[in-house]
């Protein structure tokens, strides 16, 4: 099975945790367009939802495919919320934000009483970093917010290239209107203590880990669908 099959199928092994009424939180990069294009099918089936995106492309997506929409202002409690990832540890700690919309995708996330993450089984890892860390950062102050990260995270004996997201030949704009600094750090051996010092920068908007948001992994390999809970750590 390619990677777009695995993302199908862990989509739509999501979709039986959806239930009637529910309130759904609904996630923002290809795995997640899977899961609204599977949820649009139940949908038009009878299926009564009330989504809350994670992004301009999932809402516009949402809203071709006749999926309900709210916004987080007027549903701001929500059921369940199913997102992508782009690393998944044993703890269901996540690096999120390849896609860009990892500020929306955490304050969603944060709404939500669950999470489930979709995946095919190559963004399951034994500990975060190889993935460059999105880290969404304000527009003013570009250079000394970069030079604080590297003080800070150098202060954990954390090193990497910091590198400014560039699409199209011009710097990734966030729907928030933010900029986006991928960090290279390799494996983060504190997630906890590396969130924290990233809030301490006045300039960091919100950075792409996500540390006990996931209630639940749903990964999709070439043996199958597997369910994976959070590992406890401590
Ligand atoms: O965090 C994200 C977007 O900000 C995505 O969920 C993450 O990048 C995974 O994307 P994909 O399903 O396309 O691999």
């Amino acid at each position: 099975m390619d990677a777009k099959a695995l993302k199908i199928e862990a989509a739509r092994a999501a979709l039986g945790y959806v239930e009637d009424g529910m309130r759904l939180g609904i996630g923002t990069g290809s795995t997640a367009e899977e899961f609204v294009r599977l949820l649009a099918v139940r949908v038009e089936k009878g299926l009564k939802v009330i989504g809350v995106s994670t992004s301009e492309r999932t809402e516009a997506l949402c809203r071709e495919l006749g999926v309900p929409m709210s916004t987080l202002d007027e549903t701001p409690e929500l059921d369940l919320t199913i997102d992508g990832a782009d690393e998944i540890d044993p703890e269901l700690s996540l690096i999120k934000g390849g896609g860009g919309a990892l500020l929306r995708e955490k304050i969603v996330a944060f709404a939500s009483a669950r999470m489930i993450v979709i995946a095919d089984k190559s963004k399951v890892v034994k500990h975060l970093g190889a993935f460059a860390l999105p880290i969404e950062v304000n527009r003013f102050g570009l250079k000394a917010t970069m030079e604080e990260i590297r003080r800070e995270s150098e202060s954990l004996g954390l090193s990497g290239p910091l590198v400014l997201r560039i699409k199209d030949g011009h710097p990734f704009v966030t729907d928030g209107g933010h900029l986006i600094v991928d960090a290279s750090f390799g494996r983060i051996p504190d997630t906890r203590a590396l969130s924290r010092a990233l809030h301490d920068v006045p300039g960091v908007v919100e950075h792409g880990l996500f540390i006990g948001l996931a209630d639940l992994a749903i990964v999709a390999g070439s043996n199958g669908i597997e369910t994976l809970h959070p590992v406890d750590a401590s």
